[in-house]
């Protein structure tokens, strides 16, 4: 019995290295965001992960970033189930404003409090909450499931809804979760109990 989930954040985007707000924009992967995906694969890989499905969102700095890693891991013709419900955080109207010049506009505290808070939204988009609410009952019903039949489970997704599901996963309170950060293809390993509960959880930092 696997119960294994592992979570990969997508490597750097366009839109990190200039960095800009992203949210639900589309941007691709820079030079160093695909060796940070190959990386992550070959880390697994060293790892002796072997996966029986994958998940990403519909965006494709996630989408690419699980493509480079199932090469790594020669898994090229995985399983894969893209949904939504795994997209980054929409940032409403901040998206596409470079984070400078919104500090400059709004103030340092305004920004990390859009940026990091639980449940303070950004203008026209989601809050952490918000996002975790879409994010939570997706792993609930499409992925534990699969997890708990003793799978393998691959998610190749992004920092914000990887951070509300991290937050469930280990039992964060809104406070604790501010001080969470996702690192770019950096692979985190759940290995779940039969409840679902979590056993142990490791990440594979290079
Ligand atoms: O711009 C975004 O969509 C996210 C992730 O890159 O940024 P932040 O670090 O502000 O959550």
């Amino acid at each position: 019995m696997s119960r294994t989930l592992v979570l990969v954040r997508h490597g750097q985007s366009e839109w990190n290295l200039k960095n800009l707000f992203t949210g639900w924009k589309d941007p691709g992967l820079t030079d160093k965001g695909v060796e940070e995906a190959k990386d992550a694969g070959r880390r697994l890989k060293a790892g002796g992960f072997s996966f029986d499905i994958a998940f990403t969102s519909e965006l494709s700095r996630a989408q690419r970033t699980l493509t480079l890693m199932l090469e790594e891991l020669g898994q090229t013709g995985l399983e894969t189930i893209r949904d939504v419900a795994l997209n980054e955080r929409d940032y409403g109207d901040l998206s596409g404003l470079n984070k400078d010049d919104a500090r400059e506009k709004w103030g340092e505290e305004q920004v990390h409090v859009w940026r990091r808070s639980y449940d303070t939204p950004p203008p026209g988009g989601e809050s952490l909450k918000d996002t975790g609410a879409r994010v939570w009952p997706y792993y609930i019903h499409d992925i534990l499931p699969k997890v708990l039949a003793g799978g393998t489970v691959l998610v190749a997704a992004h920092g914000n809804s990887l951070r509300a599901l991290v937050m469930a996963l280990d039992g964060l309170t809104g406070e604790e979760i501010v001080g969470q950060e996702i690192a770019t293809g950096v692979p985190i390993v759940y290995r779940l109990n039969a409840d679902s509960t979590v056993a142990e959880k490791q990440v594979l930092e290079g």
